[in-house]
């Protein structure tokens, strides 16, 4: 099977509501390696239920719509799929507990060519449903690997983040655990490729990776806390780059830069000094 441009720009993806609980809130940030410092209270008001707060990167796991690549009639070779940008914009904090509702569309789709994948773009709108207010935008870009030269239009992809030239203002490092990406896949972020060691062979990968979005959630929490003293209100925007696939275990550096409002980032995993998000860039209140 192969990618019908038409088709797949117009794929009903179903919109999802879900109630998310505390108890989400908690296992979420657990899964980005909040709470690894159980007595620091910035840490524990995202682990711990007295005057919880959600960390602003949950939005990406609310009311997902799972793996619809998968499951739709898409024509891709989900197994190949690897995770290539994600983006977040907040419009307001999430709350710690509520029911929200989630729509999806694809709103892009660039063919690189054979044997150079295709990506494509799409677009989640997170909104309180007692309230109707967005709470959240965010996008995506899945970079499938095995679905180049379809003959889809190659219109130039969309430019990343440019980092800085100079050396980093500031670093922090973030441990993770060998079992972060089971822990992490409570957050109903399913895909096989994270705890199925044969389908991470199939996929051509030694054994399962970390999710995208775990490492990204570990963006925001390094960000937390180098840059916004661990006030969730303050981080607006994130968006990153996956350059390299990460394993769970690893210890994870993020290179910041300073310039006014803008926090720019890498993330390197130290142990290979390989750099897992590039072209990272966040907006700081
Ligand atoms: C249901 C919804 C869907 C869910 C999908 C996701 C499900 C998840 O569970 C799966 C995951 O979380 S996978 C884990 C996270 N992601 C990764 O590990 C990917 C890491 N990146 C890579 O492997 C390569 O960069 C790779 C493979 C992305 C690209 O490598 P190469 O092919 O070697 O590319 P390269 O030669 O470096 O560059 C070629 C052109 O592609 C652009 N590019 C590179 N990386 C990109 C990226 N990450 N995103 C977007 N564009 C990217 C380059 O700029 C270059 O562009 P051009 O041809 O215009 O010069």
């Amino acid at each position: 099977m192969a990618i019908d441009y038409e088709k797949l720009m117009s794929v009903q993806i179903p919109t999802i509501e879900q109630t998310y609980t505390e108890k989400d809130t908690m296992l979420y940030a657990l899964g980005i390696g909040l709470g690894s410092d159980p007595v620091d209270p910035d840490q524990l008001r995202y682990v711990y239920e007295k005057g919880l707060v959600a960390a602003p990167s949950m939005a990406v796991v609310l009311a997902h719509p799972g793996l619809w690549i998968r499951d739709l009639d898409t024509g891709i070779d989900y197994v190949k799929v690897v995770h290539g940008e994600q983006g977040l914009t907040l419009h307001r904090p999430l709350p710690a507990a509520a029911t929200v509702t989630g729509e999806s569309r694809v709103t892009g789709i660039v063919d690189k060519g054979e044997g150079r994948g295709a990506m494509v773009y799409s677009e989640r709108v997170i909104r309180d449903k007692a309230t109707g207010e967005k709470l959240a935008t965010i996008t995506q870009n899945s970079f499938c690997r095995a679905d180049g030269g379809y003959g889809g239009p190659s219109d130039p992809a969309r430019k990343p983040h440019a980092l800085p030239e100079r050396a980093p203002d500031l670093s922090v490092d973030l441990t993770t655990i060998p079992q972060q990406a089971l822990l992490y896949r409570l957050n109903a972020d399913v895909n096989p490729l994270h705890a199925d060691p044969e389908i991470a062979r199939k996929a051509g990968f030694d054994r399962p990776i970390l999710h995208g979005l775990a490492t990204y959630g570990i963006a925001c929490h390094a960000l937390l806390k180098a840059v916004c003293g661990y006030d969730a209100s303050r981080l607006r925007s994130l968006d990153g780059r996956f350059t390299a696939p990460v394993y769970p275990g690893e210890t994870f550096r993020a290179e910041i830069w300073r310039d006014g409002d803008i926090a720019s980032y890498r993330i390197r995993a130290v142990e290979r000094d390989v750099v897992a998000i590039s072209n990272g860039r966040a907006e700081i209140a």
